[in-house]
């Protein structure tokens, strides 16, 4: 627990609790003990703590801290720390691996601290809906100032060694032998008076600006914690370090209870847990194909194709994980394009030495050796189709292929091929290098093999991947279907746009439904709608009611603000590729006509014709000649059009349109909607439990085998504000269940022909039984 040796004079206390050597109760005794005999033994003049094996303490056995432990855990805490910070006998900490939590707590109570290089030490609490609880808001101000402390509090951030040197955190980098230095430096302090290392005895340096410093970052952080308790706390409690220590310390204790019995911090936790059990995997439809049973395919390299933007940032995630990759794309510029974002991404990340391992091709015969594909082309069945036809080819017999599709029939695309065992969902988020969710798509005939291969491949490259079964839209996209549509039918009926943005927002999502289909686009569910026959290309189809499609009810707003050239920011952005791209088209960018009005896609009318300037000649000799000209400048114009909102030139600032505005009025009146208010509870309920509701379906279906699989898809790629702890987690410990369950049978008797808000069967049956979501296999257990 803590091994206890010395060096002549030196005490060595070695914490050994592998992995990670975490505090528990015994550990912290084990700590207690070794401190009193070292300064019992009068041979003993100076003591050194380090962490045996891989690292030093990363923090609190978060599987105590959270258990009945808890009290006792952080009590022998801050006893050690005490210990260490009043000890006599000057107290060396060696710091190497990670130092977090109550790690860098112990750390900072000691008199000096030495880092290897590598080091990485940091005050994560916050990301548990907790703080630093063991003096981490008294002693680290006291080094670094009031406005430091709060950085570094409330973001969790990592501090490498050498930042902590410069901030005053260490007091020396070791190169060589860590032990060998720190016993060595220790003997060369043995003796020095302690008074003026004792961070507890310091005052904070910019204590007379703490109100200041304050008022000052409030506002910042209350924006970015969207609703989490935690950050303001730690900002409360880093606010006391200008009252004497023992007061400050009070003050932190009082804090850290509150947090401690929170329900965010409780949720947090769960995400921390989920975050990392998705990884042990079973197959929703047979449990006995899972993560212990089914043996991954060692993957060296992997194909990607398609250099869009996504296969860019999968190209990027693969390199930085240090595997070779073959990116193949067909368009010549467009590769060009691709070479430059990801040689500039990868030199802003100091890694330019992975460029070595990247191949770019525009011939497929390059993919036969690699041991994977990843296809990231345009989302097309077709095209995929055809894709996947020509790879079963080319690539050895037992590579796997996988599919970046956000939504296609997995299934479909395997049909293409001859080893349909071997193909797969590979479901990344834009931007793919950013975004840490892979959701990973079985198909009927996917091997546990290949679903082992990219479960495993999603660990290799730093992604959360999460198994989900075939469907259309898999688990993300699927469930947000009902949430966009629940958002439009608000708009029917009398928010405005902004309105239920601000609301969702509110609740703690980074970006509303229409601020988010601004951003992604708002042709992407247009051209999903089109190849659905929704809708066409130049409105509804013929003889289809206006606002149903298969006896659903069906929202055109979209759809209409597509036909005006509403298309998301980028349509904004459509007037720079425009003129950069005069013979670069690769990206899709929209025309509109004067004439007519109608919008075409300069890709599609491309398709017909050989390169852009015929194009362009064509157009010029049309009767529409003018026109092309004149959406360039429409394009260019001050008001950029974008889906709901408009955007200033450079700026990502959604502001209020008054053509939209007066364009939702319109129709509103066209079809008989009496415009009433509607408050955010409703539009934040309506939006989210129909999401949620979806959720249940999805777990009925098998299609994903737990709820906190579902959990982790919406916190780590739909912006799910953490602190809730995700949908299901979220309505099963927060709202309820049964809240949930009467809270649809409400608004489902009043919109009966809102499809979605129907209760699933599986939600009825939990609230008639009392079953719960960890009986389908959360995290309870480690709760
Ligand atoms: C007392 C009050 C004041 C103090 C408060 C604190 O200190 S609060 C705490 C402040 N400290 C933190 O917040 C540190 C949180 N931990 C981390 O950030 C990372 O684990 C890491 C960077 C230390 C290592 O990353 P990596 O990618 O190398 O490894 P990995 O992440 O995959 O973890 C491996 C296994 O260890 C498990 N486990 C991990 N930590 C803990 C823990 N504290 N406890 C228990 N278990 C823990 C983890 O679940 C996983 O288990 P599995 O799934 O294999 O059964």
């Amino acid at each position: 627990m803590a091994e206890y040796s010395t060096y002549g004079s030196v005490a060595v206390l070695q914490v050994n609790n592998p992995p990670l050597n975490t505090f528990t109760r015994h550990v912290l005794q084990a700590l207690v003990s070794g401190l009193e005999r070292a300064q019992r033994d009068p041979a003993v003049r100076s003591i050194v703590i380090a962490g045996k094996g891989p690292t030093f303490p990363a923090g609190a056995d978060l599987e105590e801290l959270l258990g009945t432990a808890a009290a006792p855990l952080l009590s022998n805490l801050r006893m050690v720390d005490k210990h260490v910070d009043t000890c006599q006998k000057p107290i060396v900490c060696a710091i190497h691996g990670t130092a977090l939590g109550g790690g860098f707590e112990l750390a900072l109570a000691s008199h000096y601290r030495l880092a290897v290089p590598s080091a990485t030490l940091s005050l994560p609490e916050v990301h548990l809906g907790m703080l630093p609880g063991a003096g981490g808001t008294q002693r680290l101000p006291r080094v670094v100032g009031v406005k430091s402390a709060i950085q570094l509090i409330t973001s969790g951030q990592d501090i490498k060694a050498q930042q902590a040197l410069t901030l005053g955190l260490v007091d020396k980098i070791v190169q060589g032998d860590l032990l060998k230095e720190a016993v060595s430096f220790a003997r060369s302090v043995e003796g020095r008076p302690l008074e003026d290392r004792r961070i507890s005895q310091r005052t904070v340096p910019d204590a007379d600006k703490v109100d200041e410093v304050v008022e000052a970052t409030r506002k910042t952080i209350l924006r970015k914690a969207r609703g989490a308790i935690a950050p303001l706390t730690c900002v409360q409690a880093i606010q006391a370090s200008v009252l004497p220590f023992a007061a400050g310390m009070a003050r932190e204790a009082d804090l850290m209870t509150y947090l401690m019995t929170s329900w965010q911090a409780a949720a947090q936790q769960y995400v921390f847990f989920s975050e990392r059990e998705v990884r042990q995997w079973s197959h929703p439809r047979d449990k006995h194909i899972n993560f212990r049973t089914a043996k991954p395919t060692v993957i060296k390299s992997v194909g990607v194709v398609g250099a869009g933007t996504m296969g860019a940032g999968i190209t990027i995630s693969l390199l930085q994980a240090g595997l070779k990759v073959v990116l193949l794309e067909v368009n010549k510029k467009q590769l060009d394009k691709a070479i430059a974002v990801i040689q500039k991404t990868l030199r802003q990340k100091s890694a330019s030495q992975k460029m070595s391992q990247l191949t770019t091709t525009m011939d497929y015969s390059q993919l036969s050796d690699v041991d994977m594909v990843i296809e990231a082309v345009f989302e097309n069945l077709r095209l995929k189709k055809e894709v996947f036809r020509k790879l079963d080819v080319i690539t050895k017999p037992q590579a796997v292929l996988a599919s970046n599709t956000s939504g296609l029939d997995i299934d479909k695309i395997a049909a293409a091929t001859k080893r349909p065992d071997k193909v797969v969902g590979t479901h990344f988020f834009s931007p793919a290098n950013v975004m840490r969710l892979l959701e990973n798509i079985y198909g009927k005939k996917t091997s546990a093999e290949t679903v082992a291969t990219v479960m495993q491949l999603a660990t290799t490259i730093g992604k959360v991947g999460v198994l989900v079964g075939n469907c259309a839209g898999f688990v993300g996209n699927r469930m947000l279907g009902p949430y966009r549509s629940e958002a439009l039918f608000l708009l029917e009926e009398g928010v405005d746009p902004q309105d239920v943005d601000r609301a969702i927002e509110e609740f703690g999502f980074p970006m509303g439904p229409f601020r988010m289909t601004d951003l992604a686009g708002n042709d992407i569910g247009w051209r999903r709608r089109i190849e659905a026959r929704l809708t066409t290309e130049h409105g509804p189809p013929p003889d289809t009611p206006a606002l149903y499609r298969r006896g659903d009810r069906y929202c055109p707003l979209p759809d209409m603000l597509c036909l005006q050239g509403r298309l998301g920011q980028k349509t904004g952005a459509g007037c720079m590729m425009l003129q950069e791209a005069k013979d670069d088209l690769t990206e899709n960018i929209y025309i509109r006509f004067r004439t007519d009005g109608s919008v075409f896609d300069l890709r599609r009318l491309l398709a017909h014709t050989k390169t852009l300037e015929e194009l362009i000649l064509d157009l010029l000799f049309a009767d529409d000649c003018a026109l092309l000209a004149h959406t360039e400048a429409a394009l260019m114009s001050h008001h950029a059009p974008s889906m709901c909102n408009r955007y200033d030139p450079g700026s990502r600032t959604a502001l209020p349109d008054p053509v939209v505005l007066q364009m939702i009025q319109d129709y509103r009146q066209e079809h008989g909607f009496k415009k009433r208010t509607i408050s955010s509870q409703e539009i934040v309920e309506r939006c989210l439990y129909s999401l949620i509701n979806e959720g249940f379906h999805v777990l009925d279906e098998g299609i994903a085998s737990r709820a906190l699989d579902i959990d982790v898809i919406y916190l780590f790629g739909y912006g799910w504000p953490r602190h809730t702890g995700g949908p299901m987690y979220y309505v099963e410990r927060v709202i309820g269940l049964e809240k949930l369950l009467r809270s649809l049978e409400t608004y489902s008797a009043r919109y009966p022909n809102h499809s979605h808000l129907q209760p699933s069967p599986l939600l009825r049956d939990m609230v008639a039984k009392g079953g719960s979501l960890a009986a389908l296999g959360t995290t309870d257990s480690k709760l």
